[in-house]
Formats: structure tokens, sequence, C-alpha cells
């Protein structure tokens, strides 16, 4: 790409505002970011962003701040190369992130890249946009808004980008979709991001972590420093929840090794106190993704003939919580008893 890559960046909350300063230090991308709650914050006084990559960074901008999608008509206006999604995926509340961004999408040029966690993400994306280069993230960061417009990055940035595969559309173009967009989000150092051409092993992987610490971090309001300290948790809970995911995945064609539930359950150092994003999502009273980091891993394991009560149990906990928030946001028609209006 001989100018600098247009991206548009759905989402600048914790990880979406790093990748966003992510991608324009390297110069090779300019950002336009679209913001929600945090948009009045940030255009008086930009990000403040302290950071384990960057240090502390005050009053920062990406090129370009939105507080709506914007819509692409061509009209000689370039078109976005890249729209990065880093919002919190809750496809049980409208609406959906496809609907979101369609007005931004160009047919055949723009390459959508979801940095999110969860199973079978790409799905409504791969329907909605079957000649878009769908491009997965799976990061490993600790990044959290704790304020509108202030970011704390905890953890080092580690981003595992690759294509969700379309058979549609050529192996090798999507393949250098992926690398080319580590090669963007790289280039300003500081920062790891690895072209990983495995997307299911490298999202089931993730998923040990996700499916088990972030549920049962949230509903027990501990993070997961303090919980390493409570014996029973972990072994009467989180590991048996983590053997359940692992036969899920080699039920569904992902054999991973069994040593790692141990690097799983001791991946961050005890003082880190690591507060997953889920929990993050119940302090705030914000929605939570339990449908993509567990609901698709019971589905998958209902199709598999595998079965896994702890995880229906977190899952049908989680869900009780989702309903509790639907309600408190008027989102619940309790005459009509049903989930959601
Ligand atoms: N935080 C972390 O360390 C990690 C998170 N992840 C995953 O990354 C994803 C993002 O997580 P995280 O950064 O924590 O999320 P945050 O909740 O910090 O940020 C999400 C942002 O998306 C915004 N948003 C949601 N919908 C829209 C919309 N329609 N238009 C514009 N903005 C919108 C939210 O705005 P508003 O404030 O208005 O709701 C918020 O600013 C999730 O899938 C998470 O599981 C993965 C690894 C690590
Ligand atoms: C635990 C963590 C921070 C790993 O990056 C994560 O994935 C999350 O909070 O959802």
């Amino acid at each position: 790409m001989a100018s600098k890559a247009r991206v548009l960046l759905v989402g600048s909350g914790g990880i979406g505002t790093i990748a966003a300063f992510n991608l324009e230090h390297g110069n090779l991308a300019q950002v336009s970011c679209v913001l929600r709650s945090n948009y009045a914050a940030v255009m008086q006084r930009g990000f403040e962003i302290t950071s384990s990559d960057h240090g502390h960074i005050q009053s920062w901008r990406p090129t370009e701040i939105l507080n709506a999608v914007p819509h692409f008509r061509g009209n000689g206006d370039r078109p976005f190369d890249y729209i990065v999604i880093c919002t919190k995926n809750v496809p049980d509340v409208g609406p959906s992130l496809c609907q979101i961004i369609g007005p931004a999408v160009t047919s055949r040029h723009t390459v959508i890249t979801l940095i999110q966690n969860g199973l079978n993400i790409e799905r409504p994306f791969l329907l909605s946009f079957p000649d878009n280069i769908i491009l997965s993230g799976v990061s490993r960061i600790d990044a959290h808004e704790v304020s509108p417009g202030v970011i704390e990055q905890k953890q080092k940035d580690n981003l595992h980008i690759g294509a969700f595969h379309n058979p549609k559309l050529d192996s090798d173009k999507q393949r250098r979709a992926a690398e080319e967009f580590v090669k963007i989000y790289r280039a300003g150092g500081n920062t790891t991001c690895l072209h990983e051409p495995d997307v299911a092993r490298d999202r089931w992987s993730k998923l040990v972590y996700n499916a088990t610490w972030n549920p049962i971090c949230a509903l027990t309001g501990v993070n997961t420093g303090d919980l390493r300290l409570t014996n029973c948790v972990i072994d009467d809970l989180l590991y048996p929840a983590m053997k359940e995911v692992l036969k899920v995945s080699q039920a569904r064609g992902c054999l991973l090794p069994m040593s790692i539930i141990d690097e799983t359950i001791h991946c961050d150092p005890v003082e880190e106190k690591v507060t997953p994003s889920m929990q993050k999502d119940l302090e705030k009273g914000n929605f939570i993704e339990h449908e993509n980091i567990l609901g698709e891993v019971i589905r998958e394991a209902r199709a598999a003939g595998v079965a896994t009560p702890i995880l229906s149990a977190i899952y049908a906990l989680c869900s009780g919580i989702q309903w509790k928030t639907k309600k408190a946001k008027g989102l619940v028609d309790l005459a009509k008893n049903s989930d959601a209006i």
C-alpha cells in the first residue's frame, strides 16, 4: 500500500485505544476512531494512556474522532482499507455489529479485523460480507478504560492475527491480508503482533482462559490473583471447567495439550490480581460476553455429544446475570415474559 492504510476503529475502550495507538504509532496507518460514551471526554482532553509498552501519554488523539460510523458513499472519498472492531461482543443485544459497521464497508475491499474474545464471532460477518476478508485478532493485554478516555494497559500487548477462512476467497490473498495487518500494527515497535494462521487453535487456546476465569471472576467478584488463594474454587470449579473446554475443543478437531490447563491457571502472577474483562463489565453495570465466550462452547459441545455440566452451570448463571442487566436497562418486557423486547 503506497499511502497510509485508512482504518476505521469501532470500540475505542481498553484494547481498542491501544490498538488505535499502535496502528498510528508505526506511521503506516491513519485511524478514525468511532467513540460512544467517551466521545465528549476525548474530544475535550484526548486519551490519557498509561501503558506497560508505551509509558504515560497524555492528550493522545487518533487522526480522526467520530461519534458514529460514517456512511461510505464513494464520491471520490477513499474507502476504508480496514475496519477494526474492538467492542464487546454481545449478540443477544442488538443492533448487530454487522449492522453497525455496514455503512462503512466497501465490498471486496475493506478488510474487517475482529479483535475480540470468543468463538464463532466471524459467522455473522462471513454471511453479511461474503466478499470481504475477515481477520481474527486474539489479544492478551489486560487493558481497561478506568474512566472516560483514561486507559490503563497492565500487561505487554500480545496480538495474534490470522484470517478466518472464507472458502469463497483466495487463501493466499487472505493470508497476505493478515500479514499486511501485522506489518502495520507492529511497525511502531514496543508491541508483539504475530501472524497466526491456525485461527481455530488460537481461539480454543484462549478460551481455556476466557470461558473459565472470566465468568468465575465475574460471578464471584474476585480477581484471578485472589482466587488463586482459594483452593476450593481452583480445584473444584476452575480446573474441571478448563478440562471441559479441552474435551470440547478436541471433539471439534483441535487437540490441545493437557499442560495448557496448568499454564492457564498460573499464567497471571498472583500479585498482578488480573480482573478479566467480564468482571470489569459487571462492575461497570455493562452487558457480558457470555454467548460467544461460553454459549458457543456449550453449543459446540452439544453438537459433538460432549457433556459440559460445569460450563453449562456457569453459563446458566451468566444468563441470569445478563437478564438482570437487561431488566435494569429497560430491555425486558415483563408482560411478555420474554428475555428481551
Ligand atoms: N480488556 C482486555 O484486556 C481484553 C479484552 N479482550 C476482548 O476485546 C474486546 C474488547 O474488550 P475491552 O477493550 O475490554 O472493551 P471495553 O468495554 O473496554 O471497550 C469497548 C468499547 O466499545 C464501545 N462500543 C460498543 N459499541 C459501540 C458502538 N456501537 N459504537 C461505538 N463504540 C461502541 C464501548 O463504548 P461504551 O462505553 O459507550 O459502551 C467501549 O468504548 C472484547 O471482546 C474482550 O473480550 C481480549 C483480550 C483482553
Ligand atoms: C485476561 C485477559 C486480560 C487476557 O488478555 C482477557 O482476555 C480478558 O480480560 O478478557
